[in-house]
């Protein structure tokens, strides 16, 4: 897989002869993300933005699950000064991901299921394995779908998708996000998906990298730069969201057991 140039608690990044960085997700079960989660993601993404890093995949330890989403401990009554720290990293990590100055792909090889769904639309490029699902489910747990999230999948599939999409809380088939361009190909394997996503970021190879970063920060840009203006507003409104009695009421009834194999399910 390459010479590893960072390993952390949840994270590997792996680099190749021709400097494509491969990170891995590694928070067993489910990829999780929390706190520590996102930080030690926002500290990778760092390191490759410094190290002028020609292009990242993004993927899962776990060929069932690319990421759950966010822990439901980090939304479920949350504590002010931790839910402001989870928040705001969370922020920044999409910041970062979405504006990188490299290309970047996600191998979808599990389900990508919410913030686990944003991830994946972060990227310029996304491989799927077959018979997976990828979707805002945030619906169904009695969540809201926070601006940025809708606006990253609005840039990607356009008004309509995006509106039933989150609206449902709709988990795509990996036949159905192809039909309407959530994801780009399918795989058949995580190593076909891989060599996918290389031969995609063999296009840049080219390219100058200033030419590159001109023009999917003209793309991206002005959505960024909406977010940051925004966000401490955004982090207050999902901290008085998650404090009213009936979302936590519904979040804890989905941490019970069974709710989880209802969710379960759904994405069978
Ligand atoms: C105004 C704006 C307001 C905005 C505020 C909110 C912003 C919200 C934005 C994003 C929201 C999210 O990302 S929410 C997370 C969404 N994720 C899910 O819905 C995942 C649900 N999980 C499943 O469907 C399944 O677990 C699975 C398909 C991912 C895997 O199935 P599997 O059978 O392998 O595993 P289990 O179901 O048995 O689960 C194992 C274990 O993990 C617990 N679990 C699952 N998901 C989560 C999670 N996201 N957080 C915490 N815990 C989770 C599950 O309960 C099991 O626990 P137990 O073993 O103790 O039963």
């Amino acid at each position: 897989m390459g010479t590893l140039v960072r390993t952390s608690k949840f994270l590997s990044a792996a680099r190749d002869i021709n400097g494509i960085v491969t990170i891995t997700m590694r928070r067993p079960p489910l990829n999780r993300m929390n706190l520590e989660f996102m930080s030690e993601f926002s500290n990778v993404l760092r390191d490759l933005e410094r190290d002028n890093c020609p292009g990242a995949i993004l993927t899962s330890y776990s060929n069932k699950v690319f990421s759950a989403g966010f822990d439901i401990g980090e939304l479920c009554n949350p504590e002010p000064e931790r839910f402001n720290d989870f928040y705001t990293e969370v922020q920044n990590n999409w910041t970062q991901l979405y504006g990188s100055t490299f290309p970047t792909v996600a191998v979808i090889n599990g389900h990508a299921m919410a913030a686990g769904c944003l991830l994946a639309l972060s990227c310029d490029y996304r491989v799927m394995i077959k018979n997976r699902t990828i979707g805002y489910n945030e619906m169904q747990m009695g969540l809201a779908t926070p601006t940025w999230f809708t606006a990253t999948m609005l840039n990607t599939v356009g008004h309509r998708h995006t509106e039933l999409g989150v609206t449902l809380g709709k988990m795509f088939t990996t036949d159905e996000a192809l039909n309407i361009n959530l994801i780009d190909c399918v795989a058949d394997s995580k190593e076909e998906g891989i060599q996918k996503a290389l031969s995609f970021l063999e296009k840049f190879t080219h390219f100058l990298p200033k030419s590159y970063t001109f023009a999917k920060h003209s793309l991206r840009g002005p959505f960024i730069k909406q977010l940051k203006e925004n966000q401490n507003e955004e982090t207050q409104l999902a901290f008085r969201f998650l404090k009213d009695p009936e979302v936590i009421k519904k979040l804890e009834i989905v941490k019970d057991k069974e709710q989880t194999q209802f969710l379960t399910s759904k994405v069978a």
